[in-house]
């Protein structure tokens, strides 16, 4: 449903570039975009979302090129929430609501004020005067809004507190069963995403670590704890990253052949851990 091949983006301001980045999404699952700051998760939905061009590869989309003219069947099918608000500041959720029944053609009137309602916003209040959280909010109540087979988030959890974003997946969970879309987010907050996504996709200064499944993923990376001492007969080049003291070794590991010392603690990596990990190769 969702296909990025070789997808490049230069800037050309020497820092940062996207380089041949690949991974597909079906309808159906949810993939968690991560990354450290800067590491091209934006550039990766901007670039889908048609708002800025590729330099390089190819963007299909339910079948079609991701080109200005296939851009009104594609949007007519995506839900987003950008990570800043994109609507004017005087508009409230009722003139926007009535924006989207009339720009796109699944618009579920029912199923906007109930998402209203569970996410507990004000319709009338207008944007501007509402909490960034709020903004935030009304970005979700529309992306889903229109039965979109594709929903695609960036930094949809940020500034929501704990409560909301549990409500935020409960959402997102409850809309995949309604719609069987497709629904790529991007966020640090990797909590939320060891419960709810299928896949995740990691990116680093521009290119791409990994896209697996989350089973493939608990599959290939495990933590190994160990003292300092134990520590000795292990060699740190088997090694994504570790940190150590005087007192403990702590490492992400991926080849099952190593040699473990007794009594070594070996378990699943968390997704922050294969994260803060392999950023420390
Ligand atoms: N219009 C632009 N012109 C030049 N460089 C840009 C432009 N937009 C983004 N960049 C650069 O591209 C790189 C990737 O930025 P991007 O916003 O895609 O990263 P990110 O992973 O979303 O980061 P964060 O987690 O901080 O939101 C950064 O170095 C940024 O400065």
């Amino acid at each position: 449903m969702l296909e990025l091949i070789n997808v490049s983006k230069d800037y050309y301001d020497f820092e940062f570039e996207l380089k041949n980045v690949s991974f597909n999404l079906d309808e159906g699952y949810i993939m968690g975009l991560i990354g450290p700051n800067g590491s091209g998760k934006t550039t990766i939905i901007n670039l889908i979302m048609n708002v800025i061009k590729p330099t390089g590869g190819k963007i299909k989309i339910f079948g079609l090129d991701n080109t200005i003219e296939n851009n009104v069947a594609i949007k007519d099918n995506i839900g987003f929430v950008f990570d800043k608000s994109i609507y004017p500041e005087k508009l409230n959720l009722d003139k926007l609501g009535y924006i989207y029944k009339n720009l796109y053609s699944n618009f579920d009137e029912k199923y906007f004020e109930e998402l209203i309602k569970q996410l507990n916003i004000q319709k009338l209040k207008k944007l501007g005067e509402q909490s960034k959280g709020n903004q935030m909010k009304c970005q979700i109540a529309l992306a889903l809004s229109h039965n979109a087979k594709l929903i695609l988030m960036d930094e949809p959890a940020s500034g929501l507190d704990p409560i909301v974003r549990r409500e935020l997946m409960k959402i997102l969970l409850e809309y995949r069963e309604r719609t069987n879309a497709g629904i790529l987010f991007s966020t640090h907050l990797t909590e939320d995403l060891e419960n709810i996504s299928d896949y995740i996709t990691f990116l680093d200064n521009g290119k791409l670590v990994f896209s697996k499944s989350i089973e493939e993923m608990r599959d290939e990376y495990k933590i190994l704890k160990c003292t300092i001492e134990q520590s000795k007969s292990l060699n740190e080049s088997d090694f994504f990253g570790f940190e150590k003291n005087e007192y403990y070794f702590k490492g992400l590991f991926g080849n099952k052949n190593i040699l473990i010392p007794e009594d070594a603690i070996v378990e699943n990596a968390s997704i922050q851990d294969i994260m803060y990990y392999l950023n420390r190769k």
